[in-house]
């Protein structure tokens, strides 16, 4: 499986030749050449597919051969924008798309995340969403969505520049980030995993700094004073970093370890609700941890309270 590092190599040098592993991972995606003739049993079912390409599959997305990531949800394919003009003779395609499917078990997760981005995805600062329920290959995906392809993630960025190439591109990275986490507030939600590997760039700029950075991963989303469930494993184990403030009744939830939840009778013991502090604190020891500084704005924000990563031993970010 390529990353997304490798893709991003890949369109550094744009003569490399992409499509060479074939596309063993695109089982959705049927060739529509192919003869169903001696198909008695299916032939019922061959009318309802064509159908159903004509009304809702002309035109759409074609993949390319690249696997760009793998989730728990299911997949991300790179993908082109097919563009027919009758006139042009030639078929025109756009690069530089990307769509999530999910896997069977994923369903739940791509919807969600849908549901998020069809309030937050016109936002400057987040991943937009393209189209829903696409047509790759002349098949109608439901459930899936296509956004832009990026080159990478804050993650691998950070470790791949010296921290002063770092530190040269730390305001005009914040400031993108800020503008995202900002408009996701004003809409109502928080992003709720705000971590550098959740945070996505287009290109690196001619001064060497991501450019185009968008958050991305709303599978945590939450709406702002919606009740979250501190012992729950999916809203508060993955998200690795939260406000101890926000946890009322509790000294220090994070010492806290899943054999108490069981221990004690299961999640609802103590209820917070979804505040813009839980993307502050990530998003300070984010900035912490890849530009080693303190951001007194967000500091400022916060007030008083420890803000740090789960699990015994935390260090507490601001005392
Ligand atoms: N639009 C995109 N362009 C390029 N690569 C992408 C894109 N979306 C996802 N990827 C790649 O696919 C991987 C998984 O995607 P995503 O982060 O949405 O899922 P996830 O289940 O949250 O994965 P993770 O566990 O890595 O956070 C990412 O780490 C990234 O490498």
């Amino acid at each position: 499986v390529r990353s997304m590092g490798q893709a991003e190599n890949q369109h550094d040098d744009q003569d490399v030749e992409t499509g060479d592993t074939g596309s063993p991972h695109t089982p959705r995606v049927k060739d529509s050449g192919l003869s169903f003739e001696g198909l008695d049993v299916a032939s019922g079912l061959l009318e309802e597919n064509m159908e159903e390409k004509e009304e809702d599959c002309t035109g759409g997305y074609e993949t390319t051969g690249n696997v760009l990531g793998e989730g728990t949800y299911g997949t991300v394919y790179e993908v082109e924008k097919k563009i027919e003009k009758k006139w042009y003779k030639r078929r025109q395609r756009q690069q530089g798309f990307a769509v999530k499917v999910p896997e069977s078990d994923g369903i739940k997760d791509l919807q969600k995340e849908i549901a998020v981005l069809d309030e937050v995805g016109t936002c400057d600062g987040v991943m937009p969403m393209v189209e829903k329920s696409p047509c790759v290959d002349d098949e109608k995906l439901p459930n899936s969505f296509v956004t832009k392809r990026y080159a990478g993630d804050l993650y691998k960025w950070a470790r791949r520049f010296k921290p002063r190439a770092r530190a040269r591109c730390y305001r005009k990275v914040y400031n993108q980030v800020v503008a995202g986490l900002q408009c996701m507030w004003d809409r109502g939600w928080i992003h709720n995993d705000v971590k550098a590997g959740n945070i996505f760039y287009e290109r690196i700029g001619q001064d060497g700094c991501p450019e185009g950075v968008v958050l991305a991963d709303f599978g945590l989303s939450r709406q702002i004073g919606h009740s979250i469930r501190p012992f729950d494993e999916e809203d508060y184990m993955s998200a690795y970093y939260v406000v101890e403030s926000l946890f009322y009744g509790m000294e220090d939830p994070l010492k806290i370890r899943k054999s108490f939840e069981k221990k004690n009778g299961g999640g609802s013991v103590v209820r917070a609700a979804a505040d813009k502090k839980i993307d502050l604190c990530s998003f300070a020891y984010m900035i912490d941890s890849i530009w080693g500084k303190a951001e007194r704005t967000l500091q400022k924000i916060l007030g008083p309270g420890p803000c740090g990563p789960m699990g015994s031993g935390r260090r507490k970010l601001y005392p």
